[in-house]
């Protein structure tokens, strides 16, 4: 297996231009074929998500282009949902952004599709959703393990009306009836079962309907109402924002070790919750500089907090190992859904924060993470998680190196972010 070992690092410094947000590329790829009009889209993020995306979009008909480093791409909008005369399969990897979206949209279109994936992707519930869509009498079918994908889907235009969906596990599912919803005959209630979780990405489905010409009216985050017999229609333009949660890793590495950081392409004013990762290291003590089209962190000392990151729980992995450095005990709280993501990540950031030299304790939901005065080099295993990957990369802010094992799954989000990372020391 491959390895990539990082030499302690003496001093960061330097500004990163970020890729574009990988939950905004799937979304408003998805939205411009599904709207009347042209959208032209600008930093579009080129990782293995987004290209599951643009691969079913392609399959089912739709007519784009991209320029030759793949962050520019023009969407020639079908005015509607997808239809396709042939049973088709779409493999979409381990892409949730894909997976769970496509599943609502297809479901309602005219097509009979297979949706597949990585083996990682059949152990990652999607029950919720089907059921959801289930009580608008879309006919979809598991394939191996109930509540689990591959799915068969034998899409059909269908009629809205009240449903309920259970929040309690994904966000994602959610996004995914909400964006589909406004297609269909007749208007549409969504009631939320259980506490929903990562609200923030709820905000970015909202805006982004918004901007293409649907509105949803949110009740609290228990309810959603939505007008049926509608159609999306293009901005036109697009800019996708610079990913927050890609820039955790480097203004944590600021915060961590000294000299200052600027990410650029995101702001004050972004959309996507994963910002306020920023708020969390201020918190622990960092210098957080935030501008319109940038964020900067300068070198502080950081000291461990107790706290809620049920909102971010993406920029939660940096918050864990950015507390290897931190004085006093850090804890996470309230990220069970860590448990179904690319990969049980309480359990695997306990074992490789252990193999460092960390006391943890890994609750049902919740880390404890006590420091160790002295961090010691290991080979941390990333479990083909990209941000496994990409958190432990901070241990080489130590003096103690790290070996990082099969770096290159960080493609599914940021395929070249240890060349990014290593251009920062200095
Ligand atoms: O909607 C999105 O773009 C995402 C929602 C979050 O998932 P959950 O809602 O499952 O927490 C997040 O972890 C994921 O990386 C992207
Ligand atoms: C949970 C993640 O991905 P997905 O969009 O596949 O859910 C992630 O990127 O951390």
């Amino acid at each position: 297996m491959k390895t990539l070992t990082l030499e302690p690092i003496a001093k960061v410094n330097g500004e990163v231009h970020l890729p574009g947000s990988k939950s905004i590329s799937n979304r408003v790829l998805l939205l411009a074929a599904l709207a009347e009009g042209t959208t032209q889209i600008s930093n579009l993020l080129d990782s293995d998500d987004v290209r599951h995306m643009l691969n079913a979009l392609t399959s089912l008909g739709v007519n784009y282009t991209l320029s030759p480093c793949r962050t520019e791409c023009k969407v020639q909008g079908l005015g509607g949902l997808f239809s396709h005369p042939h049973a088709i399969t779409l493999f979409l990897g381990n892409a949730g952004t894909a997976m769970r979206p496509l599943t609502a949209a297809l479901a309602a279109s005219s097509v009979d599709v297979t949706l597949t994936g990585e083996p990682r992707m059949y152990e990652r519930p999607i029950g919720h959703l089907v059921d959801a869509l289930q009580q608008w009498h879309a006919e979809i079918n598991y394939l191996q393990q109930d509540g689990f994908p591959p799915l068969r889907i034998k899409g059909q235009p269908l009629n809205g009306g009240t449903i309920k969906i259970d929040g309690s596990i994904s966000s994602q599912f959610l996004t995914a009836v909400l964006m589909v919803a406004p297609l269909l005959n007749g208007n549409s209630e969504i009631e939320i079962i259980g506490e929903l979780v990562s609200k923030p990405y709820i905000d970015i489905t909202l805006a982004l309907m918004q901007r293409f010409g649907v509105d949803v009216v949110n009740h609290g985050y228990q309810r959603f109402s939505i007008s049926g017999n509608q159609q999306y229609r293009s901005p036109g333009k697009w800019l996708v924002e610079g990913d927050a949660s890609s820039a955790s890793y480097f203004l944590a590495a600021a915060a961590i070790k000294g000299g200052s950081i600027k990410v650029t392409g995101i702001g004050k004013h972004a959309v996507q919750g994963d910002i306020h990762f920023a708020d969390a290291l201020e918190a622990m003590g960092a210098d957080v500089e935030w501008a319109d089209d940038y964020i900067k962190v300068t070198r502080n000392k950081l000291i461990g907090i107790d706290r809620d990151y049920n909102a971010i729980p993406d920029a939660a992995m940096t918050i864990a190992t950015a507390a290897l450095f931190a004085e006093g005990p850090t804890i996470i709280r309230n990220v069970y859904n860590w448990r179904v993501k690319e990969t049980d990540r309480l359990a695997a950031m306990a074992t490789e924060l252990r193999k460092v030299g960390a006391e943890v304790e890994e609750g049902h939901d919740y880390l404890k993470i006590v420091p160790p005065s002295q961090l010691k080099h290991a080979s941390i295993a990333t479990y083909n998680d990209h941000r496994m990957a990409m958190c432990f990369s901070l241990v080489a802010l130590s003096d103690t190196a790290v070996t990082i094992e099969d770096p290159d799954c960080t493609a599914k989000t940021f395929p070249d972010y240890f060349s990014v990372f290593q251009q920062l020391a200095r």
